[in-house]
């Protein structure tokens, strides 16, 4: 099988600065869970934006699909969904207008974006606010909307970053077992997430970033076999060379108490 997603020596600098991403090379296989993990500032949406065609100022390849994304800047986009940690969703739009605008975009009838939106929002519970402007909505229906919007086209990769955020225990369930039937069905998916234990369940494998490099690649079993860890959060603060949280929490607790 040949992989849906192929980076090689991947290399990006802001300014003038240092190199953020220092030589990424992956192959990704359709129909995998990915969960692409690391501390902050490591790098997680640079990666993804350059995917995602936002930054173009990169050195290395970048293949989807197939195709150098440098070379063929567009089409590939059709096939892939994205679902952004903070995104700026245009408030005074209803989620009708909001949903039928994107699929239009994508080339979907009028009628057919309607009635799947309709219906795709049902399955979240929040049908009835349809024709409600988004500037009205909750946090986790903000985030619902986003989920929606991601899917609408039926996208073969699938980026999700933070997916998870707002959303109740139940839609979190109901999420987590759409993302599980996407895959099996040979959609891949793209996980950046914090939230180990998350991670931990749902990928078929995992890929840390430290510094601008990977430092794991591999399923959570191999992970923790090779590491000796228990949980994906132990191996997580192993790998990142990170053993002083209670020193950190003790010194922010006296730094609290101290007379100014
Ligand atoms: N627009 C920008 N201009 C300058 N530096 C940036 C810019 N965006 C990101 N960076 C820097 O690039 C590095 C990687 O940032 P990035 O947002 O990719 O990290 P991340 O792994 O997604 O972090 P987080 O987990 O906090 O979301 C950081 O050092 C950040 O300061």
């Amino acid at each position: 099988m040949d992989p849906i997603i192929k980076i090689h020596d991947l290399r990006i600098r802001y300014g003038s600065g240092e190199d953020v991403l220092k030589g990424i090379n992956v192959e990704i296989y359709p129909g995998q869970i990915i969960g692409y993990i690391g501390p902050n500032g490591a790098g997680k949406s640079t990666t993804v934006k350059i995917i995602l065609g936002i930054l173009d100022n990169y050195r290395g390849k970048i293949e989807i699909f197939g195709n150098d994304i440098s070379v063929d800047k567009i089409s590939y986009k059709r096939r892939i969904g994205y679902v952004p940690e903070t995104a700026e969703i245009y408030d005074n739009l209803t989620a009708y207008e909001y949903l039928t605008f994107l699929g239009e975009v994508y080339g979907m009838e009028i009628e057919t974006v309607e009635n799947k939106a309709k219906k795709l929002m049902g399955l979240f519970g929040i049908e009835e606010h349809f024709y409600d402007r988004i500037s009205s909505y909750s946090k986790g229906m903000k985030q619902k909307l986003l989920i929606i919007s991601s899917l609408l086209h039926n996208p073969d990769i699938l980026f999700l970053d933070e997916p998870l955020s707002g959303l109740d225990a139940n839609s979190v369930m109901v999420f987590k077992e759409i993302l599980s039937s996407l895959a099996k069905e040979g959609k891949t998916i793209f996980y950046s997430s914090h939230i180990m234990e998350v991670v931990e369940k749902i990928s078929h494998r995992i890929l840390l970033l430290n510094n601008g490099q990977i430092v794991a690649d591999g399923t959570f079993e191999e992970l923790k076999e090779k590491s000796r860890e228990g949980s994906l959060e132990e191996i997580f603060n192993q790998l990142t060379g990170f053993h002083k949280h209670r020193e950190i929490a003790d010194e922010f607790i006296k730094t609290l108490k101290e007379e100014v």
